[in-house]
């Protein structure tokens, strides 16, 4: 093996409700009100990084965050007890309250941008928090993500970590959803593709109107500043805003790159062929063959990518050379996109195998299995400088399982969030988590 690309997925947090919260996400507008389970959640979410594990892929877990968030609602001039505050933003805001405790720090593709040690100039892999800006329950997940990161990724002289863009539209930013990286092997040099939306500064020409494009160019070059890139290996592409404006709120809705393979469907990009054709153009300087599978709109619509989250699938090389691809059970539901993934199959090209996985939980709130996953491309001794009890094996799979039990309601609704036994809950069963994983005091109840 020379190297790997670990798959590290959110545990969904005990929290998870339906709460209509991310205008452009269609799933989130649709099930609004509809009554979550997250006990059911949380164990769809570990069945799928077990069976990845169980298959020798590489792969981790990343813990929830604490909700609801009192911290931001003391911010926000509610005191007193817990129990006070609690009930004061209810009464204030049951929606405010909503937001400041939905579960979606479990779509770990929005926590960082990763760029391995093979791309950047200084050796380490950098990751830069995303700020979430454009969705007030998500901009407050900056922090604690970072803290998990830093927890999971420890070593200095492996990892260098930065914290969040300043939290401003313009600096938009909604981390790995929106980069693809292209290359041979996983621990080689590769081209990075940036995917914004709109520019952040300058009013363009083309952008969404209906929707709004969360990513701006700006964060996206600040990143790949942070991370230390070479332009001459990286990409910026722009979404193409009709797309967004069909409820592709984040690139991976609608593209996904494994090694020389992006996979993504033909009214993805804005000026596609100009973007593909750099792309190939740096990867050819890298001597790597680009091989990008486009879907045809005559084939899959949008809608049809936006109802099945086909392109939100994972794209994982097996030991054979060939690829295997993860898809939620949406895709087989749907007639077209299962006889698209069949052909796909059968057509002899570097994927020939998909795996269905139920994420139906996840799904009801825009979150495939793209989304519940952060790629951290590793050398060998990343790897080993990794926290040994995030990665998922036989033992942790079942503690987890045993935790979920432990601690998760099966049943929630936005009415049940001012429930103080919840806070408390959540914060002993959290506190639990840390010591699973061995990650020390990361949350602020902790210290
Ligand atoms: N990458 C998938 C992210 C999905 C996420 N959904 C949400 O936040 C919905 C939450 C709610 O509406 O309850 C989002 O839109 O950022």
């Amino acid at each position: 093996m020379s190297g790997c690309e670990a798959n590290f997925d959110g545990l969904v947090g005990p929290t998870h409700h339906y709460a209509g919260l991310s205008f452009g996400n269609e799933a989130s507008t649709r099930n609004q009100h509809a009554v979550a389970n997250p006990k059911l959640a949380a164990k769809q979410g570990l069945q799928k990084m077990k069976s990845l594990a169980d298959l020798g892929f590489a792969q981790g877990v990343l813990p929830p965050h604490e909700r609801p968030h009192l911290a931001t609602l003391r911010q926000m001039g509610f005191g007193g007890s817990d129990r006070e505050v609690l009930a004061q933003a209810q009464a204030y805001s049951p929606r405010l309250l909503s937001s400041l405790s939905s579960a979606s720090s479990m779509w770990v593709a929005n926590a960082a941008t990763v760029s391995p040690s093979a791309d950047s100039a200084d050796g380490r892999t950098h990751f830069t928090v995303a700020n979430l800006n454009n969705k007030l329950h998500r901009a407050i997940e900056a922090d604690t993500t970072s803290a998990i990161l830093r927890a999971t990724f420890k070593h200095d002289s492996h990892f260098c970590h930065h914290d969040a863009l300043p939290q401003v539209a313009a600096l938009g930013d909604e981390g790995a959803a929106n980069h693809n990286r292209l290359c041979g092997d996983h621990d080689q040099p590769g081209v990075q593709v940036f995917v914004y939306g709109r520019h952040g500064l300058l009013a363009g020409e083309h952008e969404p109107v209906r929707y709004p494009a969360r990513q701006t160019r700006l964060a996206s070059d600040a990143v790949a500043r942070l991370h230390q890139l070479s332009p001459a290996r990286t990409v910026f592409v722009q979404q193409n805003p009709e797309a967004i404006d069909r409820g592709v709120f984040h690139n991976d809705v609608i593209c996904v790159s494994n090694r020389q393979v992006l996979f993504h469907h033909q009214q993805a990009f804005l000026n596609a062929d100009l973007a593909l054709g750099e792309i190939r153009d740096k990867m050819a300087a890298l001597a790597l063959d680009f091989q990008p599978i486009v879907v045809p709109q005559s084939k899959v619509s949008i809608d049809d990518a936006v109802a099945t989250y086909l392109f939100n699938s994972q794209l994982l090389s097996k030991n054979d050379g060939k690829m295997m691809m993860v898809v939620p059970e949406e895709s087989r539901q749907h007639i077209g996109v299962w006889d698209y993934l069949c052909e796909l199959q059968e057509s002899g090209g570097p994927i020939d195998q998909i795996e269905v996985f139920d994420l139906r939980e996840s799904m009801r709130n825009g979150g495939g299995p793209a989304c519940l996953r952060l790629r951290v491309a590793l050398n060998r001794a990343e790897l080993s400088a990794v926290n040994d009890g995030s990665l998922m094996n036989d033992v942790l799979f079942t503690r987890l399982n045993q935790w979920v039990d432990r601690h998760y309601r099966d049943r929630m609704q936005a009415e049940d969030l001012a429930d103080p036994q919840l806070l408390t809950e959540v914060r002993y069963a959290l506190d639990e988590l840390t010591q699973i994983l061995g990650l020390g005091a990361i949350y602020p109840f902790q210290r």
